[in-house]
């Protein structure tokens, strides 16, 4: 993607979001001036990627902040505009994170707001450059640096899902740029594509050969022994290592457990949630029937049919090989915590 795009970028007063449910056919950015439109495009998924979302709804503070001013909101009114956003995605602990942390800025008035969420956009961007260093070294000694690699991610986990280079495909990018990827199979990620709509778009930007894959071809891939290791992204990674991520990454990550290479999570410790215990306490986002029902709003399926959405699955820390974050790589399937990483 090129470095001048951002997913998320603050204007001054009002939110710049790239329509992510355009591309890769229309590279378009809306302008988001309420919270009833920031909550719509989170919902829409026109901001997506749990890091991206967060930094959307650490400016978010702000944007409630100015609103209130121009409608006369009173305090209790702009906090529970701020609660609307906080809540408007459930899975991704990003979001409800970097909300929290903004609004410990809150009294101080709007400067502050801005100034605590221009970090978080930072500190994103920042650590996502750490993480790709770490996987990167990480799979090189792993798997070895005598030839390029071959490499399988699911969903978009680059710089369109946070707030710049990306965590998964950031460390794809490095190794890229290391001259060390041979072939990237991106799976497409049904119902909405954001793998062969959006890390395909990415991949096409950097020069990076990839192929688009069905999700259901993504375990023949692995046990065909055409890939040396997936690396995936993370919605939120409870204390024990449990990991949801975008529905169908478990069955990456069982493919790789029986083909016995490395099953990588790549995500900042702001995605680390140590007050979820573990996967079964997750929730997970059940979205409309209609995203699977459905394909451009023509009916796919017999009328009589119901569709079942998970937007995410969740990954047992067992199956997880490393969790990369921007503070190193943890071996979670040989018993390392992520709090490891936070103490
Ligand atoms: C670094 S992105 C993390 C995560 O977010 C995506 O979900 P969605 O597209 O629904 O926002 C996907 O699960 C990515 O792996």
């Amino acid at each position: 993607m090129p470095q001048e795009l951002r997913a998320v970028d603050w204007t001054g007063n009002s939110l710049a979001l790239i329509d992510q449910t355009v591309l890769p056919h229309r590279a378009e950015t809306v302008e988001i001036r309420d919270v009833d439109a920031l909550v719509d495009a989170i919902q829409r998924l026109v901001v997506r990627g749990a890091p991206a979302i967060g930094a959307a709804g650490a400016y978010g503070v702000a944007l409630a902040l100015l609103q209130g001013e121009r409608e006369g909101w009173d305090t209790g009114r702009v906090r529970a505009e701020v609660a609307r956003i906080r809540e408007a995605r459930p899975t991704a602990v990003n979001l409800m994170v970097c909300v929290d942390r903004v609004m410990t800025r809150f009294d101080e008035g709007i400067e502050a707001v801005l100034a605590e969420a221009a970090a978080v956009q930072r500190e994103d961007v920042e650590a996502n450059r750490a993480m790709g260093a770490y996987g990167a070294d990480w799979l090189l000694k792993r798997v070895g640096a005598d030839r390029p690699l071959r490499l399988l991610t699911h969903c978009n986990t680059g710089a369109l899902a946070t707030a710049g280079w990306g965590t998964a495909l950031g460390v794809i990018r490095e190794l890229h740029a290391r001259g060390q990827v041979e072939v990237v199979y991106a799976d497409e990620t049904r119902p909405l594509l954001q793998g062969s709509r959006l890390t395909a778009w990415e991949l096409v930007q950097e020069g990076i050969p990839h192929y688009v894959q069905a999700d259901g071809a993504a375990a023949g891939t692995i046990l065909r022994g055409e890939v040396d290791a997936a690396i995936v992204g993370a919605d939120r990674i409870a204390a024990n290592g449990d990991t949801a991520n975008k529905v169908g990454t478990v069955g990456v990550a069982l493919a790789c457990a029986d083909a016995g290479i490395p099953f990588l999570v790549a995500a900042p410790t702001t995605t680390v949630d140590l007050s979820t215990a573990s996967g079964a306490d997750i929730h997970i986002e059940l979205r409309g029937e209609d995203e699977v029902l459905e394909w451009a709003a023509v009916r796919t399926a017999p009328k009589e049919s119901r569709g079942h959405n998970p937007a995410f699955d969740v990954t047992p820390g067992r199956l997880v090989t490393g969790l990369v974050t921007e503070r190193g790589v943890l071996t979670v399937s040989a018993g390392e915590l992520p709090g490891d990483h936070l103490r």
